[in-house]
């Protein structure tokens, strides 16, 4: 079983304009679309889908619509009681496929809510092949929160991985190795905070083809305790590094409709091929064939049981 846990969950609201965004002007809404949503939630949908055992865990009111809402993927849930209300993120979505995202900070959590949240997760762990944090953390929550319930969990035997960025970020970076995951999947810019290196330059140089920069920030993490890096690069591709090899793969080429939800897809993917215990080189083709397509499809859209005969990504070899 694959656990994800998610501190921070949302109602994902699409509001698809039939013009580009008017920044300071007044924009017309075609269509709008509610799907739940939160990294972990959305990682949780595409392994069940793939067929691998997952839950997702995340606080919020039992009665919380969003809770009906994940019902009614058929994703397997464990809800921690919590007061606040769902937040709901809204993505603007252009025509061309540009997408701007508005995130709510999301209630305040209790003390109480975060130990219900800690036992929760800490009683699934015992019985997971992976525990995965993600995503930001709501007020209440302390930016050491990662960090810790990765030393924390560690004597459970899970795997761990961790996909936030920012503060949690740092905070996790500030403890390292100590509190060093089993996997991380930043974006350029989270591997720059990762690796306290400037995340636009690693970006830009990768987007010019360059991805020297990149793995050797990925190396550097791997010095330090962590053991798998798989970094997402939009259209520039991805590279991971893990088990001692470094794989770049291009990013196939779709038509971008929404890219919400494609770093999830891309992560969901890479766990899904480990599971069939596929090597590095299928673990990348695997998250990069799912988070194309997921940037394929509008809004949170996830790929849902995927052909894996159908991931064209080229890839190469860099060590
Ligand atoms: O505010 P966070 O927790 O960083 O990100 C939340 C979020 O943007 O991440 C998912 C896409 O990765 C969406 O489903 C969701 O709205």
């Amino acid at each position: 079983m694959i656990v994800t846990l998610t501190m921070n969950p949302s109602v994902d609201r699409t509001a698809q304009l039939p013009a580009p965004l008017a920044v300071g002007g007044v924009n017309r809404i075609a269509t709008v679309d509610d799907s739940p949503g939160g990294k972990g939630v959305n990682v949780a949908r595409v392994l069940a889908a793939g067929g691998v055992e997952a839950r997702a865990v995340f606080p919020a009111p039992p009665e919380d619509p969003f809770v009906t809402m994940c019902a009614g993927t058929g994703v397997v849930t464990s809800v921690v009681p919590a007061t606040g209300a769902v937040r709901v993120n809204l993505t603007l979505a252009d025509p061309d496929g540009t997408t701007t995202k508005i995130n709510a900070p999301g209630p305040e959590l209790d003390a109480a809510t975060l130990d219900r949240a800690r036992s929760t997760i800490a009683d699934l762990a015992r019985d997971a092949q992976w525990v995965v944090l993600c995503g930001s953390l709501p007020r209440g929550v302390g930016d050491d929160f990662y960090a810790d319930l990765v030393t924390a969990l560690r004597p459970a035997g899970a795997r761990l991985a961790v996909d936030t960025s920012d503060a949690p970020l740092a905070a996790l970076a500030a403890r390292l190795p100590a509190a060093a995951p089993d996997l991380v999947k930043p974006n350029g810019e989270e591997l720059g905070q990762l690796a306290g290196v400037d995340g636009a330059e690693l970006e830009r140089r990768a987007a010019d083809g360059d991805t020297g920069p990149v793995v050797a920030a990925a190396r550097a993490l791997r010095d330090r305790g962590v053991g798998a890096v798989l970094v997402t690069l939009g259209g520039a591709g991805a590279v991971l590094v893990d088990d001692d090899e470094t794989w770049f793969a291009n990013a196939p080429a779709v038509q971008v409709r929404s890219t919400v939800g494609a770093g999830d897809s891309a992560l969901a993917g890479y766990l899904l091929a480990g599971a069939r215990g596929l090597p590095p080189r299928d673990r990348l083709a695997w998250a990069v064939g799912h988070g194309s397509v997921a940037a394929s499809l509008p809004g949170t859209g996830l790929p849902l049981g995927l052909d894996p005969a159908t991931f064209r990504a080229t890839l190469r070899r860099l060590d």
